[in-house]
C-alpha cells in the first residue's frame, strides 16, 4: 500500500504509517498540481493540510484512493461531494487545535487591550512613558463569537474567567451538544452580536453561506471601538471592506490569521494599514496540537486502510 503526503507532517505520524505502507513525504506537493496527479495514481491515502486543493481532477486520478487524512480541521480545500462519490473516505482531526487556536484569541484580546510589546520597545529606546501606554480592561467587555462549535466554546469558557460578557451567534449549533447553559454563551442573532461586541471572532467554516459573511453592511453595525478576529478562514471576511472599514475608523482594528489566497507577499494591501494585525496561519499550530493531530490522522488512515472502524469519519451527510 502507498500514502501520499502532500504538506507538512511531523516525523512521528509518518514513522507510524510506515509500520502498514510505503510512506511517500513531499511536504511541497500541494504547490504543483501536476506532480500531485501523477503521484496520487498508485496512492491509497492521502495526507493533506489546508493548502492542497483535493479537487475532482485529483480524485479523478487517484484511482486506487481509499482515504484522505486531514491533518486538522478545516475541509473546504476538498471537494466532499466528489469524495463521497468515490467513495473516498475522510478522516479529520476534530477539536485536536481547538484549545490551540482559543489561546491564540485570548492572546489577540490580551494584545490588543494592553500595548505591551510596544511599551517594552519604547523602554529600549530609553523613555519611561506610563501614560501612553495605558490600556483597556477586558473585565467586563463583551466577546461576540460567530460560531459556537468546537472552538467557539472553549473560546467563551476562557473569555468568561477573565470576566467577559459573551454572546454568540450560530444558527446550526445543536444544543445537545454545546448547552448554551453549560458553556455560559447568550445566544443572540448575528446583528446583536455586532452591534453588542466589543471583540467580534469568527468561528465558522468558510461555505457559500459563509463566503463574504462579514462585509460593508455588518461592520457599519459594529461599535467603532470594536476589533475583529479570523482565525477561520479568508473569504468569510470581505478583505476590501474590512480594509476600508479599518480606515475610515468605521471599526478600531482587525487581527487575521486566514486570508483569503494564501500565502501573500509584503506588498499585500492589508499589510498597509497599521490597524490590521496579519499571522501566517498559526492560530491552530501549537507542538501540543500538532502531536495529537499527527496521532489521530495517522491512526485512523491506518484503520481505514486495515478495514476497522475509525471515529474520526468525517460525515458524508453533508
Ligand atoms: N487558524 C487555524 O489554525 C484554525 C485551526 C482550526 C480550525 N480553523 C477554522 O475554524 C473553523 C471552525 O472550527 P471548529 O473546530 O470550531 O468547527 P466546528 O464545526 O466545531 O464549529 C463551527 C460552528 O460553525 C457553525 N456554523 C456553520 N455555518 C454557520 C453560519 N452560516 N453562521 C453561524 N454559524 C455557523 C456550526 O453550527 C458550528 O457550530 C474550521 O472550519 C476551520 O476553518 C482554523
Ligand atoms: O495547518 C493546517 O492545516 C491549518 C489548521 C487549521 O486551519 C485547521 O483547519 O485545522
Amino acid at each position: 500500500m502507498k500514502i501520499l503526503i502532500s504538506e507538512y507532517m511531523p516525523e512521528s505520524g509518518i514513522n507510524r504509517m510506515r509500520k502498514i505502507a510505503e510512506v511517500e513525504y513531499n511536504p511541497d506537493l500541494w504547490r504543483n498540481k501536476q506532480e500531485l496527479i501523477n503521484k496520487i495514481i498508485d496512492a491509497d491515502a492521502l495526507v493533506v493540510r489546508n493548502q492542497t486543493i483535493v479537487d475532482q481532477e485529483i480524485l479523478d486520478a487517484g484511482k486506487k484512493l481509499k482515504v484522505i487524512g486531514r491533518l486538522g480541521v478545516g475541509l473546504d480545500n476538498i471537494n466532499l461531494l466528489a469524495a463521497k462519490q468515490r467513495n473516498v473516505k475522510i478522516v479529520s482531526a476534530k477539536n485536536a487545535n481547538s484549545v490551540s487556536v482559543a489561546e491564540y484569541v485570548m492572546a489577540v484580546i490580551l494584545t490588543a487591550s494592553r500595548p505591551i510589546i510596544q511599551a517594552g520597545e519604547d523602554v529600549k529606546k530609553g523613555n519611561w512613558n506610563r501614560k501612553l501606554f495605558t490600556g483597556n480592561e477586558i473585565y467586563g467587555k463583551t466577546l461576540g463569537l460567530i460560531g459556537t462549535g468546537e472552538i467557539g466554546h472553549r473560546l467563551a469558557k476562557r473569555a468568561i474567567a477573565f470576566g467577559m460578557k459573551v454572546i454568540g451567534y450560530d444558527p446550526y449549533i445543536r444544543e445537545f451538544d454545546y448547552p448554551f447553559s453549560e458553556t455560559g454563551i447568550t445566544k443572540v442573532e448575528l446583528a446583536e452580536v455586532l452591534k453588542e461586541s466589543d471583540f467580534v471572532s469568527i468561528h465558522v467554516p468558510l461555505t457559500n453561506e459563509t463566503r463574504n459573511l462579514l462585509s460593508t453592511k455588518e461592520f457599519n453595525l459594529m461599535k467603532k471601538n470594536a476589533i475583529i478576529i479570523n482565525t477561520s478562514r479568508g473569504g468569510i471576511v470581505d478583505e476590501s471592506a474590512l480594509f476600508k472599514a479599518v480606515e475610515s475608523g468605521q471599526i478600531a482594528g482587525a487581527y487575521l490569521d486566514v486570508l483569503e489566497n494564501e500565502p501573500v507577499e509584503k506588498d499585500y494591501f492589508l499589510l498597509n494599514s497599521s490597524k490590521i494585525t496579519v499571522t501566517p496561519h498559526i492560530a491552530g499550530l501549537t507542538e501540543e496540537s500538532q502531536e495529537r493531530i499527527t496521532n489521530i490522522i495517522s491512526d485512523e488512515i491506518m484503520k481505514v486502510l486495515e478495514g476497522k472502524e475509525s471515529l474520526f469519519l468525517v460525515s458524508s451527510d453533508f
